[in-house]
């Protein structure tokens, strides 16, 4: 459904940043109707990811394809695509009504038919109450739902959600959280979610992209992540709490061939159960002692 091949994204250097790619080689693929989260520290290159794949800023190098279709110069208007922003960006003089109407609208449908459509959406995110409403007038989760209609109004093939969470409390994200999965499997629509919230993001995708430094760490549904994390990076980004890691040597005694890592402050002896492969007798390892 969609091919991210080798995307670098470079920002203009000259604008005062460090010149690193804020996306460095990035190769990526979305199965239609998956749901699938971006997920990693502040700076990792999670946004640029999305705005690429949304079309509001080209790739430096690289191709994104939207099935066959490389898409790399197609405008947002024309990728079939709905984004739910962080600031849910509604408009703020019109009603919920014409906020969801709105993108119908751009496309040149009659008002009375994008109306019919706003009121169809409305209901199924559970809005239709509020459509004479202008945002002002809405809660934060009211709103969400405003720009969650909006987003899904003409139909989407794919929907970009930016940290579409993260202005609600702790007790409405679990109930957001959960009607957008369902919302997403009931319309059946290719589903990106941006987050830095480990939480959010092992709860409600099929699959996690961890990214560090533009690139990805590790690709792969959640409890692969947790169970076979591919570097100490996800391992230790992974987890509450997070692993405790040491690093030292690694020793065998000859008689009983029990294990242990040297490290400068003391001796961890390795539970049997997890004895390492022989390559690493007598060299350096970093090991979590945060499980027995
Ligand atoms: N318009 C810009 N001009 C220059 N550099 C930028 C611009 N936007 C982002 N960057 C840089 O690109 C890198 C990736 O930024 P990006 O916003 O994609 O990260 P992120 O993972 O979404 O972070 P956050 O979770 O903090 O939003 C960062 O180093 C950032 O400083």
């Amino acid at each position: 459904m969609i091919t991210l091949k080798n995307i670098v994204k470079a920002y203009d250097v000259k604008r005062g940043n460090s010149g690193a790619n804020a996306v460095d080689g990035l190769d990526l693929e979305i199965k239609k109707d998956e749901f699938v989260a971006l997920l990693g520290p502040s700076g990792c290159g999670k946004t640029t990811t999305l705005m690429m794949l949304a079309g509001l800023l080209k790739p430096t190098s690289g191709e994104i394809y939207f099935g066959e279709r490389l898409v790399n110069h197609v405008e947002p208007k024309d990728r079939n695509i709905g984004m739910v922003f962080q600031s849910y960006a509604l408009y703020p003089h019109l009603t919920v009504r014409d906020n969801i109407a709105f993108p119908l609208r751009e496309r040149k449908m009659a008002k009375p038919a994008a109306y019919e459509r706003a009121k169809e959406i409305s209901k199924i995110v559970q809005i239709d109450h509020l459509l004479d409403r202008k945002p002002a007038q809405l809660s934060g989760g009211q709103q969400q739902r405003v720009a969650m209609a909006r987003a899904l109004a003409k139909n989407p093939e794919i929907l970009l959600l930016d940290e579409p969470m993260s202005n609600l409390d702790a007790r409405l994200k679990l109930d957001v959280r959960d009607e957008i999965r369902k919302l997403q499997r009931d319309l059946g629509v290719t589903t990106i979610i941006v987050t830095h919230d480990q939480e959010e993001a092992l709860a409600i995708s099929d699959r996690v992209a961890i990214l560090n430094g533009g690139k990805i760490q590790q690709y792969a549904p959640p409890h692969e992540l947790f169970s076979q994390p591919v570097n100490l990076f996800v391992a230790s980004f992974l987890g509450n709490p997070p692993m405790n890691l040491i690093s030292g040597a690694v020793q065998e005694s000859n008689g009983d061939g029990v294990q242990t890592v040297v490290t400068k402050g003391f001796n961890y002896v390795i539970p049997a159960a997890r004895k390492l492969p022989s390559e690493h007798i007598g060299k350096s390892v970093k090991l979590d002692i945060t499980q027995p």
